[in-house]
């Protein structure tokens, strides 16, 4: 069965800017993928590609291996863009059973509703409703056609936790039915907590991709802190060590292989006050799209 998406070594510049710099990634059906990364890192633009709405500069892009075109126009695909004014002084009911009208096999009005948790809102005007149930009808209206994938940019980036909460409450649902979702985000919690898989972008290349625990794995950001009098630098050439911070007496070292690192901290009679703090993912983050030296190991 083809892959629900699929870009191979994909460039897009605007200007002197490269947004997108030789990405590949895949993403089978069925799955909840989170694309990942800092403020300009070539989400968007890599989101506008596999939507059709401009073309790549080089490389390949397609859903269900056809032109991304090709297949939201066979209504394949729906779209959550990042922002986009909904039509408004008309009631929920009347502008999601408009938006289904345009849909060869749309989901029965009941249904989109429920899986939109808007049921209980129908009759109500799309102007009165609160940021978090905008949104929901922004879903709905994503997935009005019953598309197989859905495409959605930073979906909860306005949203308080209880409107998030429920938004993905209703995405899941969507998900349930064996749909593929990508969404962007800059929420490391987010990612972490609702994706099966995790592909972090930074400066429009793919710089991890996998499970987050699986990212977390591969940075292995283990912490192991100890506090020195005197000269550090040699605890940057400790084994395990990636990367090394100090601030005063206290050294933090960043480990691929922590229980080397304290084994050779003991043999060097440097264990005050260490403590060991195991990866997060918001490490990982930090250390995948930070430009040091890790980072560009990655890129
Ligand atoms: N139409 C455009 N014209 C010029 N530069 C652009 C255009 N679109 C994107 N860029 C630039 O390309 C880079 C990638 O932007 P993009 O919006 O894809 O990132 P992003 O990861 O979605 O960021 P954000 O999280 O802030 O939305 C940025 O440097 C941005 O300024």
């Amino acid at each position: 069965m083809e892959n629900a998406v699929s870009l191979a070594n994909v460039t897009k510049t605007f200007g002197a800017t490269r947004a997108v710099d030789g990405l590949t990634l895949t993403i089978p059906r069925g799955r909840t993928v989170a694309l990942l990364g800092p403020n300009g890192a070539g989400k968007s633009t890599a989101i506008g590609m596999l939507l059709g709405l401009f073309p790549p500069d080089s490389g390949t892009v397609s859903l269900f291996g056809r032109d991304p075109e090709q297949a939201v126009r066979h209504g394949r695909v729906g779209a959550m863009p990042q922002e986009g004014g909904i039509i408004t002084r008309v009631t929920v009911r009347e502008l999601l059973s408009f938006v289904s009208r345009t849909y060869r096999e749309p989901l029965p009005l009941d249904r989109l509703l429920a899986l939109a948790q808007l049921t209980g809102l129908r009759d109500r005007r799309v102007d009165r409703l609160s940021g978090g149930q905008a949104q929901r009808v922004r879903f709905a209206m994503a997935i009005a056609g019953d598309p197989e994938l859905i495409v959605l940019d930073e979906p909860t980036a306005a949203l308080d936790v209880e409107a998030r909460r429920e938004l993905w409450a209703s995405m899941r649902g969507f998900a349930e039915r064996g749909r593929t979702i990508l969404f962007s985000t800059h929420y490391l919690e987010e990612a972490d907590e609702q994706a099966d898989r995790v592909i972090v972008i930074n400066r429009g290349r793919v710089a991890a991709d996998g499970t987050s625990a699986e990212i977390k794995r591969e940075v292995a950001m283990t912490t192991v802190s100890v506090t020195v009098g005197g000269e550090a630098a040699w605890l940057g050439r400790l084994p395990g060590v990636t990367r090394m911070e100090v601030a005063g007496d206290r050294a933090r070292l960043h480990s691929s292989d922590p229980d080397a690192t304290v084994m050779a901290l003991a043999r060097a009679g440097a264990v005050r006050d260490i403590e060991v703090t195991p990866a997060d993912l918001e490490d990982a983050f930090v250390a995948l799209t930070a430009t040091g030296p890790l980072a560009k190991e990655n890129a």
